[in-house]
């Protein structure tokens, strides 16, 4: 058997899997692999899986499947499977982070010290008391909840299935949900319905000014309208890890506005993540050969 990995994946994984058979990291073996091992880098195409016929598994070492063409991988008989829940502390602390640094102008302070000026009249903000809605109640968000909660946050939240939580106030609809939220964070799938679901519309019924943080995915907003409502002041700070691509391009209208602070998509990027996804990973494998699939 033939493993390629194709993407960054822990430096100690080459060794755990070279029981299960070879293991290389050279693209131009695609087409002798058995398992493919991708992140998000690789976009498995249509036209990818032509040039792997051999493959029958695409093991995604994370959570969003959306550079996966999943119908074309069905159709081919390529079974396609993620790491789930191995990410989730790793995300939920980069969207805290991003969420304490904000209201405590963490690089305007660090800014502002390198240049000479001693910005002790600009005020922090407080998490404490404030209101958090979470768009979309998996893994990644019951994590966000519950160091939310930890700081004396008031918690709700808005999923398409899930209408019960411990860590939060279910609302009926999006709208419900951001209403009167000083922080949005987004962590939902892309998807059609997800698509530009922090629309232009979406953004008007929010009250609070909030701080919008995305460690979803880029294309969950729009990013023009995000643009306009951070310029008329209707949000006062968006915090991203995600964009449209990796990286983002030049023209890309969040890169040059103010009140926006960003990250190169490092959110399930800890040490400690990346060995829980390679662990998963041989999990999966074993489970695969098991089952007689590889
Ligand atoms: N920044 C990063 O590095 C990073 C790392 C991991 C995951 N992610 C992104 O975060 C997303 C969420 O991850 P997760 O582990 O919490 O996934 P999850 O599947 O556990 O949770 C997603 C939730 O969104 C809900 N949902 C789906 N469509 C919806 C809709 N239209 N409206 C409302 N709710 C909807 C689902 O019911 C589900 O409960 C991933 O899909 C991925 O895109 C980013
Ligand atoms: O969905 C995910 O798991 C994240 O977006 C992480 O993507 P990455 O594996 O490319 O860091």
């Amino acid at each position: 058997m033939l493993i390629l990995i194709a993407d960054a994946f822990d430096t100690s994984l080459p060794k755990q899997l070279s029981r299960f058979g070879e293991v290389t990291s050279d693209p131009a073996r695609l087409g002798e692999a058995d398992i493919v091992l991708v992140r998000s880098k690789t976009k498995c195409t249509s036209d990818w899986m032509a040039g792997a016929p051999r493959v029958k598994a695409i093991i995604r070492g994370g959570v969003g499947m959306d550079n996966i063409d999943m119908e074309s991988a069905a159709s081919k008989g390529i079974l396609t499977l993620n790491t789930p829940t191995a990410s989730s502390i790793a995300v939920a602390e980069l969207a805290f982070s991003l969420m304490l640094a904000v209201p405590n102008h963490i690089s305007e302070y660090d800014a502002g010290m390198k240049s000479g000026k001693w910005l002790k009249n600009l005020k922090r903000t407080e998490l404490y008391g404030k209101t958090i809605a979470l768009l979309g109640m998996g893994n990644i968000a019951t994590e966000v909840a519950k160091r939310a909660l930890a700081f004396g946050m008031k918690v709700v939240a808005y999923d398409c299935s899930k209408k019960g939580s411990p860590y939060a106030e279910m609302k009926d609809s999006v709208e419900d949900a951001v209403r009167d939220a000083d922080y949005v964070s987004v962590h939902l799938p892309l998807n059609a319905a997800t698509n530009h679901l922090v629309d232009r519309k979406l953004l008007e019924v929010m009250t609070r000014k909030p701080v919008i943080i995305n460690t979803a995915r880029g294309l969950c907003i729009d990013a023009q309208a995000m643009v306009d409502a951070l310029e008329n002041g209707q949000v006062s700070w968006y915090a991203a890890d995600v964009y449209p691509s990796d990286p983002p391009s030049p023209d890309y209208p969040l890169l040059k506005c103010e009140h926006v602070t960003l990250t190169p998509h490092v959110g399930a990027n800890s040490e400690e993540n990346l060995g829980r996804i390679g662990d998963e990973v041989v999990r999966i494998i074993e489970r695969l050969k098991d089952e007689g699939k590889v």
